[in-house]
């Protein structure tokens, strides 16, 4: 199900550049691509990607080209652009059969779509994988040890990803729980800008912990509603990557919120940033997502509400301490 060719990296931002850098770290040959020249020149000549990954000397096994065409030589395709514009980005390469590994963690916009669901629609002749888990880019391409989930429909699909990508500091577990895997990754952003408005608002560790587990209990209701599996969602790509992104101020997620908290307007914070906040732009679409299903998320709903700038930090916080007491 694999080809011959190196590992190919479609996206250098932070991640791409992160998953390139651990897989060429056991001598496998990276073709990454970027569509800005300068990331692609920067890395070729200096063994940098000061954009994105500053401060990390990259491997001589990784390999730069803004040249879609050059990727067809890849034997498998590590999608690691935004989530927004995976389908984009996609639809320009012209397909190979290689198996394609999804890293991005989003919900289309206006399609409501998972990440697998738009790549078999853009790619149809290719098999597709998912990997996603507690993963900062900055930690995985220094080495430190990191578990993700490795899911394909297929398990044996997912098997064999899971033993190509391992490494000795990135230890995929194989799952064929596609729909879990993605709706953990996605449903984690928005949750970690609610931990990082609780952070700037100055709420305390107690409110942390709450809005951690309220929090989760949506994404189980949301996921389940979907078709994921409850194991998956309190597995590493769910309750794993929830954990991390709420509690650290490096999650540019968390960050966002944080800035929220402190008063600041979602369009301030969004505006000159070059990093991408995904929970930004899954926020709408899970809100819609959810209402349409029936399913009541009312943490995502005040994110929704603060990002929107329809409400405030400190209306947002009576509405959630107002609703009616209930079952846990
Ligand atoms: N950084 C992490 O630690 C991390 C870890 C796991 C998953 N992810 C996910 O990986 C995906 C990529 O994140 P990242 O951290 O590499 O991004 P980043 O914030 O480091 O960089 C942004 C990337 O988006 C690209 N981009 C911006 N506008 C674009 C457009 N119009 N079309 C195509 N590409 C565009 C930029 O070229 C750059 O590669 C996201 O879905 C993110 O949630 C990130
Ligand atoms: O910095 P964030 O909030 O995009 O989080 C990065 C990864 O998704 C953590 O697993």
């Amino acid at each position: 199900m694999t080809q011959a060719g190196p590992i190919g990296v479609l996206g250098g931002g932070a991640w791409g550049t992160a998953l390139a850098q651990v897989l060429a770290s056991g001598g496998s040959d990276v073709l990454l691509w970027a569509r800005n020249g300068a990331v692609v020149g920067a890395i070729n000549a200096h063994r940098e990607n000061p954009a994105y990954l500053p401060g990390m000397r990259l491997s001589e096994h990784i390999r730069a080209t803004d040249e879609m065409s050059d990727m067809r030589e890849a034997g498998m395709l590590l999608v690691v652009t935004p989530a927004q514009h995976m389908r984009a980005i996609l639809s320009r390469f012209s397909p190979e059969g290689q198996p394609l590994i999804l890293c991005a963690k989003g919900i289309e916009a206006v399609t409501h779509k998972l990440m697998h669901q738009v790549a078999r629609e853009a790619m149809p002749g290719s098999p597709v994988a998912v990997l996603s888990g507690p993963t900062f880019a900055h930690e995985v391409a220094a080495g430190l040890p990191t578990a993700v989930t490795l899911a394909a429909e297929e398990e044996a699909l997912a098997r064999l990803l899971a033993d190509v990508l391992a490494r000795p500091t990135l230890r995929p577990y194989a799952s064929d729980d596609v729909v879990g895997a993605e709706i953990g990754g996605a449903v984690k952003n928005v949750l970690a800008i609610a931990c990082g408005v609780v952070d700037g608002a100055g709420l305390g560790q107690n409110a942390r912990a709450a809005l951690i587990a309220r929090g989760f209990a949506e994404m189980t209701r949301f996921g389940l509603a979907l078709g994921a599996r409850a194991e998956t969602l309190a597995g590493l790509s769910g309750l794993g990557d929830l954990v991390l992104t709420c509690s650290s101020r490096r999650s540019r997620n968390f960050s966002l919120g944080k800035g929220l908290g402190e008063g600041r307007s979602a369009a301030d914070l969004l505006a000159d940033r070059r990093t991408v906040a995904e929970g930004a732009y899954t926020a709408p679409v899970l809100l819609e997502a959810a209402r349409a299903r029936g399913i009541d998320m009312p943490v995502t709903a005040s994110v929704c509400a603060l990002l929107s700038g329809e409400q405030g930090v400190n209306d947002v916080i009576s509405a959630l301490l107002a609703r009616p007491l209930r079952a846990e």
